[in-house]
């Protein structure tokens, strides 16, 4: 089939270059002409495993191709997904000026009837405001049907995700796109769940909410279990056995960031506040979250008194392991208040430094490892569970640091590990221990 991918970030990317791996021509479009010279000279623009190679193979097969020109991405395609951004706008609610933006483009040049599937996450009615907007602004006399199927892709194994995800979810009013998008999608090979368009965008945002909802519950449970002498991974496991709780998404830590389940959250919020509705669950989670970032820095600030003139290394800057993005990361709040106190900070990341740069305050100072980033300090942090971070050994902040003083946001070591370590371990929800 032919298909458009309007926005190459995170997902329109990854589903341009899927489709084109499955045997589908595809054009993706995007207004930033460095992001689209890059990405036809075969260069990823994001770090996402696995991408580059499917890259470069469908550039090579003449499977893909990126452009900036609306009206040659365009031509004759059957299909044109919609994958631009929907950030968090100053009142919590989703920001639609992209998906404004590039359906007003989509509509100038579309020069044959098409259906236009939503990929972005957007408030549940936006997909008809989507279709009001384009029909309003078409050149050509062409008729669009739309869908929605919204991305369930997780950043850092996007691409697996999409070959492997638990389901795909596609809704439309019209029989016809879905009968289409099914058959587009078959080649994933995955469960498809068929629905009306409204229900498909309500469970993109109820999933990220239930989600979210499971990190601030866990993060809840480990704060309690701290105070009262439990230990979370126990809990977590015992919890996680059974079957109607499920094991994943039990890890505490300083909670959730990234570009998905903090804005996700405060937009599903807000889409009931506009029809007068609370939902005081969603807003605690967001609380929870919020106050889970400055858990560690707290439990550090108890423990050492008076950062001036000390040293911390921070391990770990990204949201999350295996992805350079920097959005919403909780390394933010945590270097900001780490250099308000005093402290030189030295930031280690194995692929996010270049993206952290242009977030994080001027004065933090970056490691090329671990080992570099730990030597001489006198108190580490690990704010993202990295491989690289996961696999140090504890015996090199032994022997690298002043005293082996090490805050754990991410509960990278079992508690068996630190023992006799010579470390003294603070994580989440878990007994300190003097190692
Ligand atoms: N990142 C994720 O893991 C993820 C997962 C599921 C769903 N989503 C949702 O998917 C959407 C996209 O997220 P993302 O992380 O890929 O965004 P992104 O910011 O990484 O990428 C958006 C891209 O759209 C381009 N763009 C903006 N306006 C355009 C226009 N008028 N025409 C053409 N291109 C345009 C930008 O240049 C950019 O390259 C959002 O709604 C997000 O909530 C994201
Ligand atoms: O048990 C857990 C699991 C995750 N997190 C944190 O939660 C955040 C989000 O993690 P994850 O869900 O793995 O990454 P995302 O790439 O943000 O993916 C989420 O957001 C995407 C955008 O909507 C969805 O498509 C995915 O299904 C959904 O998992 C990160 O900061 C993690 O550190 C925890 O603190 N504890």
């Amino acid at each position: 089939m032919k298909i458009a991918v309007i926005g190459t970030g995170y997902v329109g990317l990854v589903t341009g270059v899927c489709l084109a791996e499955l045997g589908h021509h595809v054009t993706c479009i995007d207004v930033d002409q460095e992001k689209v010279e890059k990405l036809n000279s075969g260069k990823s623009p994001i770090y996402e495993e696995g991408l580059e190679e499917l890259l470069q193979k469908n550039l090579h097969n003449e499977q893909v191709e990126f452009t900036t020109e609306y009206q040659q991405g365009l031509k004759d395609k059957q299909l044109v997904y919609l994958a631009v951004g929907t950030p968090q706008g100053e009142d919590g609610s989703a920001d639609l000026t992209y998906i404004e933006a590039a359906s007003r483009d989509i509509a100038e040049h579309l020069e044959n009837d098409t259906v236009i599937v939503t990929k972005s996450t957007v408030p549940v009615g936006t997909n008809e405001y989507i279709k009001e907007i384009i029909e309003a602004n078409l050149v050509h006399e062409v008729h669009i049907k739309i869908a929605s199927n919204p991305e369930f892709l997780r950043q850092g194994s996007a691409v697996y995700d999409t070959f492997h995800g638990d389901r795909i979810v596609i809704g439309s009013d019209d029989e016809e796109a879905l009968e289409l998008l099914e058959a587009v999608n078959a080649g994933f090979n995955l469960p498809i769940v068929k629905t009306d368009l409204r229900s498909a965008e309500m469970i993109k945002y109820a999933s990220n909410a239930f989600l979210a909802t499971k990190i601030s519950f866990i993060n809840e449970m480990a704060n309690l279990s701290e105070k009262i002498g439990a230990n979370i991974d126990h809990v977590a496991r015992g919890m996680g056995m059974d079957k109607r709780i499920g094991e994943s998404f039990l890890n505490a830590g300083i909670g959730f960031g990234g570009s998905c389940f903090p804005k996700d959250t405060r937009a599903i919020i807000s889409i009931g506040k506009e029809i007068a509705y609370d939902m005081p669950i969603l807003e605690n989670v967001v609380d929870v979250n919020e106050r889970q970032r400055s858990i560690i820095v707290d439990k550090l600030l108890k423990r050492v008194y008076d950062l001036k003139g000390k040293k911390v290394a921070v391990l770990g800057l990204s949201f999350k392991p295996n992805t350079d993005d920097m959005r919403e990361a909780p390394s933010i709040a945590v270097t900001e208040k780490l250099l308000e106190e005093g402290a030189t900070v030295v930031a280690y990341d194995p692929v996010a430094v270049a993206n952290a740069k242009k977030v994080l305050p001027g004065q933090v100072n970056y490691a090329e490892s671990a080992e570099e980033a730990v030597q001489g300090a006198d108190v580490a942090i690990i704010l993202t569970e990295w491989k690289q971070i996961k696999e140090f050994p504890l015996t090199g902040y032994k022997e690298r640091m002043n005293k082996a003083l090490l805050f754990d946001g991410r509960n990278c070591f079992n508690l068996d590990q630190v023992k006799d370590s010579g470390v003294e371990y603070h994580s989440i929800g878990r007994p300190v221990i003097y190692g």
